[in-house]
């Protein structure tokens, strides 16, 4: 007997849990104005509140979405957002409560996986969340950066409509074709492009070749002086960007790289393999700063998860999964190039599902996940078994916030 319980959320009570939300994170109520994008976010079914008595204590939200796994596929996706407790209920079991109750969900809607960003690392493992993709920061120092070469198609900037019709078009097209993307979904756009505050004023740049838009950049610049030796130096922050090619992509870059009266150029939440550095005559003038976790993956249905991706070829190999929150995941897997199948045999590597979704999307290897104990191996030679068949040729990542 538990002194709260798991509720359904409805429409007259987002507001609250939304408010409730922001609380934990020590932010105030939203106003009326960002409540209306905000608003559109909350489907039904997808938010949850812990009560006691009658009282919201604490909440969990879901959007649906999809995210692409290596060899091609997108399979069905919950992104995990505004999680909270009220801070006179913590840790008294309501986050475990409620997080419990969302896995039943989502394995109720079908859903195969599920992510969400943490704000803390210690948060999440013990519900089967694990770390699947990193990202980096890049900042670039306009006055050193001498790019080696020059736009080659056309970058024009678009009006903030036309720029999202574009934007969104490409991305759903462009995105999926990296391992760890997410679908995004309507309120996403919203929020992020029309909620923005006038100061934020984002821009929007296409990239075209022959016609046909090829790539798209979100930016936003925040003035500061105009003389790069000042302390306060105007910045250009890419928001968003993705391209259909790598000369797409290229264009995006020298275009931000090459807008005037801009001392720096920054971007937040970039792929650790996004080779800006090769662009410029002098390297150094690109600084990588804070790689760090970037989506935290629960595989909701592990053999369905499994399933949907593909394998190199290689020497199959039998992984012993235990999931405690979820116990119908709990068993043997035998994978191989020719796909998975659940067995009754021993297995050979035993794992926690959160260690098992750290090595889903390729991101980690399972030699070292062994070498720093994070599995148990039973045959010596199933570590390097597993990173043949496992292996992926992009770093994965995800490019989406939420
Ligand atoms: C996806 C997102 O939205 S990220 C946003 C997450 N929210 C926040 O950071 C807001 C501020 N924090 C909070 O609201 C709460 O502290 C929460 C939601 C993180 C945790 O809620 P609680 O109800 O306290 O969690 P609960 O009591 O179920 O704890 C379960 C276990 O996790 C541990 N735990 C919970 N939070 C933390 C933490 N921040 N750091 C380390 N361990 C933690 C507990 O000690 C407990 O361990 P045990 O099972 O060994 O005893």
């Amino acid at each position: 007997m538990t002194d709260h319980d798991i509720r359904v959320l409805d429409d007259s009570q987002y507001r609250a849990a939304h408010t409730l939300f922001r609380s934990t994170l020590h932010h105030p109520p939203t106003n009326d104005d960002a409540w209306k994008f905000i608003r559109e976010s909350y489907e039904p079914g997808r938010a949850l509140g812990a009560f006691a008595e009658d009282e919201l204590i604490g909440t969990v939200q879901a959007f649906p979405s999809r995210m692409a796994v290596p060899g091609g596929a997108v399979v069905p996706h919950a992104a995990v957002s505004r999680v909270g407790v009220r801070s006179d209920w913590t840790r008294r079991g309501v986050l475990s409560a409620l997080q419990r109750a969302q896995l039943r969900s989502f394995v109720e809607s079908g859903d195969v996986v599920a992510t969400l960003r943490a704000t803390e690392s210690l948060i999440y493992g013990r519900f089967g969340y694990g770390v699947a993709s990193r990202y980096r920061t890049v900042r670039v120092d306009r006055s050193r950066a001498v790019p080696r070469t020059r736009i080659a198609g056309r970058v024009r900037l678009v009006d903030l409509e036309a720029g999202e019709r574009i934007a969104r078009s490409l991305y759903e097209e462009v995105a999926p074709r990296r391992v760890g993307t997410i679908g995004r979904w309507p309120a996403w756009w919203s929020m992020n492009l029309h909620r923005p505050t006038p100061e934020d004023n984002p821009r929007i740049a296409v990239r075209s070749s022959a016609g046909q838009d090829d790539g798209f950049l979100v930016y936003k610049v925040k003035p500061g002086a105009h003389d790069v030796s000042e302390k306060k130096p105007t910045t250009l922050e890419v928001v968003d960007l993705w391209a259909r090619t790598p000369e797409a992509w290229a264009d995006l870059w020298l275009f931000a790289l090459g807008v005037d009266l801009v001392a720096e150029v920054v971007a937040f939440g970039r792929p650790v393999d996004e080779p800006v550095e090769w662009l410029l005559g002098d390297r150094r003038a690109c600084k990588s700063f804070g790689e760090e976790d970037e989506t935290w993956l629960r595989l909701v249905d592990v053999p369905a998860a499994l399933g949907a991706r593909t394998y190199r070829d290689g020497v199959p190999v039998l992984i012993g999964v235990r999931d405690t929150y979820l116990p119908d995941n709990t068993g043997t897997y035998r994978v191989s190039a020719d796909g998975v199948s659940r067995v009754s045999d021993a297995p050979e590597v035993v794992l926690d599902v959160d260690t098992l979704a750290s090595t889903y999307l390729g991101d980690v290897s399972f030699s070292t996940l062994a070498a720093t104990r994070r599995l148990d191996v039973v045959e010596p030679d199933a570590p390097a078994r597993a990173d043949a068949l496992f292996a992926v040729s992009e770093t994965p990542w995800c490019g989406t916030y939420f």
